[in-house]
């Protein structure tokens, strides 16, 4: 179905399942996955495979080319989804500068199941270790944003039908 198509972003820290969610998402929705890892800036990565937590200012121009590729396609009448950890209100806000129109849905669960899956997992550059800053980061949306919240305890293809739900689809 193509109708109701909205630009989303699926955050969340890191091991909370965008990529996964958001690929399963988009395909359903029938709009283009983008992974927000792809994006980052080569310095970003490798402070990340360093075990050190990105700042404000290693996130910012990351954020403001994930707003644009929102704003962008939603203008050519294909708005992406894009997995993106969107951690802080001040990040969502830069997002949504660009393009007013997010949707955010935020992958939630406990430290443990997250920490669990991303120790059984192999990823490029994200070390299990930044979990704890990730967490400690995470500033939840509030119930002015535009957000759906989705629990990583449920199987994806729960979250992704539950969420097709509160789409209208
Ligand atoms: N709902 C789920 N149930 C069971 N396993 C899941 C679920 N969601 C994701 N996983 C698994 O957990 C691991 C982390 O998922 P994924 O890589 O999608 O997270 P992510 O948020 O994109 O991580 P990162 O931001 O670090 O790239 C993967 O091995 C994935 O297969
Ligand atoms: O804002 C951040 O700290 C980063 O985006 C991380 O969240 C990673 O990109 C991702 O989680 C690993 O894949």
């Amino acid at each position: 179905m193509t109708t109701n198509q909205t630009p989303i972003i699926v955050m969340g820290v890191s091991g909370s399942g965008k990529s996964t969610i958001g690929a399963l998402l988009a395909e359903k929705l029938e709009q283009e996955f983008i992974d927000g890892d792809a994006l980052h800036p080569e310095e970003n990565r490798i402070k990340m495979a360093a075990g050190i937590a990105l700042d404000d200012a290693d996130r910012t121009p990351w954020l403001n080319n994930i707003g644009e590729k929102l704003s962008d396609s939603n203008k050519a009448g294909a708005p992406v989804i894009i997995a993106c950890s969107a951690l802080k209100r001040s990040y969502r806000d830069l997002i949504r500068s660009h393009e007013p129109d997010t949707l955010f849905v935020h992958l939630t669960g406990g430290k443990q199941l997250i920490g669990e899956r991303m120790a059984a997992r192999k990823h490029e550059f994200m070390p299990t270790s930044l979990l704890t800053s990730q967490l400690a980061t995470l500033e939840e949306p509030s119930s002015d944003e535009h957000v759906l919240l989705a629990e990583v305890a449920h199987t994806p293809e729960q979250i992704v039908s539950d969420l097709l739900e509160a789409l209208n689809h």
